[in-house]
């Protein structure tokens, strides 16, 4: 049974559709170093934006197969060792909008109306009515850093308040910021003409210390920051010498560059800080952990999550027909580097049929995974195959033929090979289950196994007979077998499926036989 470890609390209904596929260790104990220790025992592992997962913690999980993040942000995840390591990624980014957007407005209003110092000088004694007074949202001028999913809810409840809204983002939807009246403009603008800024973008390389000295002195005098993204997207330091000089009229945090945060800007009477809250409400935490789990429970079932961040995207509908061609593709490229001697030219993915018009890119990463594994030392997996192959320079294109002749779905792996001679290795999928049905010019249909015996032959009376004999004295024990031939007594190919790998001896005798071309021992 598959074993996942969970180093952050996450919402129960998750955790219950977990325990029904894996064995679930909930451990909120973990220090970076005992994180380590336990890692190579687990299949998978969750957290939300606590737990660090270094490139250490990655290498660490040997069996690691996915990381899952039970929230959006995935800036505490190294993706790039990830992709390394050929781990996938799966989050839950349209689970905890609502929870960051109606917090979002509530530090907005909290700023407007000094809520919470207000409210903490009478718990200590001081009634100051005078002390704080405030302004109304209406009519002020909201500027969105972001226009995603959350800062798209945040413009929704905006304009119920009746707020000007402008938003900055290099993708921009026009259409939706249209329907949400949302102006759209350049971040220069909307840093000089907003009263509130409120930040929805992910901490990337792009985005870190975006708000600067420089920028937070763009802002407009008096004006306000909310921060219920990233710490590291506003400098902390600088803020707090904008709200010290009173440039700025206060700032809104719930997120910090180092979390649990140390720096003055913590008790600055004109700062709101929570200590990271924006994805803590109920509702959020139950979808939240059901969407991770979803995504979980499907990685480890072998299909596409919903939600991956370091792999390609298939709706379920074309799951359905797409999923299984991955098997095959893997399977097609693995028999393919067993069968073809010569080194490769080139390689050529054909997409024949009904498959020609769906998402081909998960099937191509499969087949690099097929062509890549044969020969790595490491875990090859879909996510660091192209990796990998772009290290060794291997490249494959692609091309869809809707009009497949015989097949309403056929998948086609052709290599050249250095001396020009092109081979072609075919396959469908019937019933879920793959099927080899094309060796070169050979047509035959074939439900590979771990272990076969490959001969290309002339097909001649008694062949079939002495291989039998060989195999049989080497106490080999044939399941199936499969001919096909060019015209009679031409050019054959004959496939046996067999419950033991060939020893190499045998295999030896084989090639030795009369008629035949050459013999191969395929393991997949
Ligand atoms: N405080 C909390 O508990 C939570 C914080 N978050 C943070 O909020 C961030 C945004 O979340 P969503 O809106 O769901 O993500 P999203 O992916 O829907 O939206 C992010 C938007 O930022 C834009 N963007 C990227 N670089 C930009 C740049 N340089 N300038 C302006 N816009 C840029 C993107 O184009 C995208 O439209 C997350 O990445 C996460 O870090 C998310 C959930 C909870
Ligand atoms: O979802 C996100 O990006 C968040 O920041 C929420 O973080 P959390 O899961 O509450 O640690």
């Amino acid at each position: 049974m598959d074993r996942i470890l969970v180093t952050e609390k996450i919402g129960a209904e998750g955790l219950a559709a977990l325990k029904e596929v894996a064995e679930v260790d909930v451990r909120l104990d973990l220090t970076p170093e005992t994180l380590l220790e336990a890692l190579p025992q687990y299949d998978a592992l969750i957290v939300r934006s606590q737990t660090k997962v270094t490139a250490k913690v990655l290498a660490a999980g040997t069996k690691l197969r996915v990381v899952g993040r039970a929230g959006t942000g995935v800036d505490n995840i190294d993706l790039a060792a990830a992709n390394q390591q050929g781990i996938l990624v799966v989050n839950a980014p349209a689970s905890n909008s609502i929870a960051v957007a109606e917090l979002t407005i509530g530090l907005m209003i909290g700023l407007a109306r000094n809520i919470p110092q207000a409210h903490s000088a009478l718990q200590n004694g001081k009634w100051e009515r005078s002390k704080y007074g405030g302004w109304e949202v209406r009519g002020k001028t909201l500027g969105l850093v972001g226009f995603g999913r959350i800062a798209s809810e945040v413009a929704r409840r905006a304009r119920a308040l009746e707020m000007n809204i402008i938003a900055y983002d290099p993708i921009i939807n026009a259409e939706r910021a249209a329907q949400l009246g949302v102006t759209p403009v350049t971040l220069d603008e909307l840093t000089s003409r907003a009263d509130v800024i409120s930040l929805h973008i992910p901490l990337i390389d792009a985005t870190r210390n975006l708000f600067d000295a420089q920028r937070l002195s763009q802002m407009k005098k008096g004006s306000y920051i909310i921060n219920c993204a990233r710490g590291g997207v506003i400098d902390e330091e600088a803020l707090f010498e904008a709200l010290e000089s009173g440039h700025l009229g206060g700032a809104a945090l719930d997120v910090f560059a180092k979390e649990p945060p140390t720096g003055p800007i913590v008790t600055h009477p004109k700062a709101i800080v929570l200590p990271h809250l924006g994805a803590s409400t109920e509702e959020a935490q139950a979808l939240t952990a059901a969407d991770v789990a979803e995504g979980i429970v499907d990685v480890l079932a072998g299909r596409s999550p919903r939600y991956a961040v370091n792999a390609p995207f298939v709706a379920p509908e074309e799951w359905a027909i797409v999923g299984p061609y991955l098997d095959l593709g893997r399977k097609l490229a693995r028999l393919s580097t067993q069968l073809v001697d010569l080194p490769a030219q080139s390689y050529q993915i054909v997409y024949n049929g009904a498959l020609a018009g769906l998402t081909s890119e998960p099937i191509k990463l499969a087949v690099l995974q097929g062509l890549l594994e044969g020969g790595s030392e490491g875990r090859v997996t879909p996510v660091n195959a192209p990796f990998l192959a772009r290290e060794r320079g291997l490249t494959i294109n692609e091309t869809h033929r809707p009009d497949a002749e015989t097949y309403t779905e056929l998948l086609q792996l052709v290599v050249t090979t250095s001396d020009g001679v092109v081979h072609t290795f075919g396959g469908t999928v019937v019933r879920g289950e793959a099927h080899i049905v094309q060796i070169n010019e050979f047509w035959l249909d074939l439900v590979p196994t771990s272990s076969m015996l490959f001969t290309f032959h002339q097909d001649r009376p008694g062949f079939i007979g002495r291989i039998g004999t060989l195999l049989g004295t080497a106490d080999i024990n044939i399941s199936a077998m499969h001919v096909g031939r060019s015209s009679p007594r031409g050019t054959a190919i004959m496939v046996l499926t067999v419950d033991e790998a060939i020893p190499s001896e045998t295999l030896t005798d084989i090639n030795n036989q009369a008629d035949i071309e050459r013999a191969y021992s395929v393991l997949l």
